[in-house]
């Protein structure tokens, strides 16, 4: 066996791993055990105090993390406070895998929000079996969440969650007066596209659409959403206006580039879409409702001086 082959195999096994587990423990002992007990059905990190724990989590996002209650710097109780304040890590299932066995201890580790508690000296069998039942039980929850947050027809993300991370770039974006834009679009004619070629050719169309409109999603920050049955929205984070505006024509010209046939159009022998761009410098006084207006007012000026093309604007707030 060659040296890819050997790595590729490392790979293999690496990708078959059922997850990711942060083990906090003060003690070497345990945490050399629990990471050769672990180590073959999991990323395993580790860390020895409660600083380096909040800041492992945060880096590698686990989907479990065992904690002890004794640690050199603050105790459990305290780091599972912290780590259930911040919000990329407050669903994080915490195990606490401790020595202190009595009654009051456990209930306040309970109380703090952790999933389960467990006992030293580990028991190797008990302690894999109730990490298998917290990941599925995360698994499940994370799939749902998944589900209840994207529109079923195209993947992209839904009316809902739309709707949430506007909400949270606009206060985001106020404490540090940057710039938010946001850009609607809407497919020119489809009624006539459906009348014409069927409803199940007008889905396959909007798949298209609405995987043209991700590709130019270029930031982890952006977001694209399908709001409405033919109507879908960007928002672009920290992008002022001539920004957006230049990612809209390039959605446009994607757009043109795919020619997909509607020869109901009066604008074009293929599909377009018209688009509105709106930018604005946040502030807390700003309502998402009222900004979406002025964006679909944009798409509307669009819609009336002919489709296929873009009309943007600064909010007026
Ligand atoms: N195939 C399909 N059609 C949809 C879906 N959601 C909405 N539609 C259709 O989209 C069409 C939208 O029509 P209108 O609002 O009249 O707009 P339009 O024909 O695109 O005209 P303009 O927007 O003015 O260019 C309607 O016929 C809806 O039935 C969907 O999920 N799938």
């Amino acid at each position: 066996m060659n040296n890819s082959q050997v790595e590729s195999m490392t790979d293999a096994a690496a990708e078959l791993k059922k997850g990711t587990i942060l083990v906090v423990d003060d003690e070497e002992i345990y945490l050399q055990l629990l990471s050769a007990m672990l180590g073959d059905d999991y990323h395993v990190y580790i860390a020895d105090n409660g600083r380096a724990a909040i800041e492992t989590a945060l880096a590698c996002k686990p989907d479990l993390i065992l904690l002890d209650m004794v640690l050199p710097d603050m105790d459990g109780i305290h780091i599972c406070t912290e780590l259930k304040n911040i919000p990329e890590l407050a669903e994080t299932p915490v195990i606490f895998v401790t020595s202190m066995v009595d009654a009051r201890s456990e209930v306040s580790g309970l109380q703090t929000g952790a999933v389960d508690y467990v006992s030293k000296p580990i028991k190797k069998d008990v302690l894999k079996a109730r990490i298998e039942v917290q990941l599925a039980l995360k698994h499940n929850r994370d799939r749902l969440l998944r589900m209840a947050s994207t529109d079923g027809l195209t993947g992209l993300s839904n009316r809902v969650s739309f709707d949430d991370k506007l909400d949270k770039e606009i206060m985001r974006l106020s404490r540090v007066h940057l710039p938010l834009s946001l850009i609607t679009m809407d497919v020119d004619y489809f009624k006539q596209f459906n009348d014409t070629y069927g409803h199940v050719a007008g889905d396959d169309c909007l798949r298209l659409v609405s995987a043209a409109v991700s590709a130019n999603m270029n930031r982890l920050s952006d977001l694209a959403a399908r709001i409405g049955g033919e109507e879908f929205a960007c928002i672009l984070p920290q992008v002022a206006l001539s920004g957006a505006v230049a990612v809209a024509e390039r959605i446009r010209q994607e757009i043109h580039r795919l020619r997909i046939p509607h020869e109901k159009s009066q604008v074009a022998p293929f599909v377009t879409l018209s688009f509105g761009v709106l930018s604005l410098t946040c502030n807390f006084n700003c309502q998402r409702q009222a900004i979406l207006e002025q964006a679909d007012e944009q798409l509307y000026k669009s819609k009336r001086e002919g489709r296929d093309r873009i009309s943007s604007a600064l909010f007026i707030g």
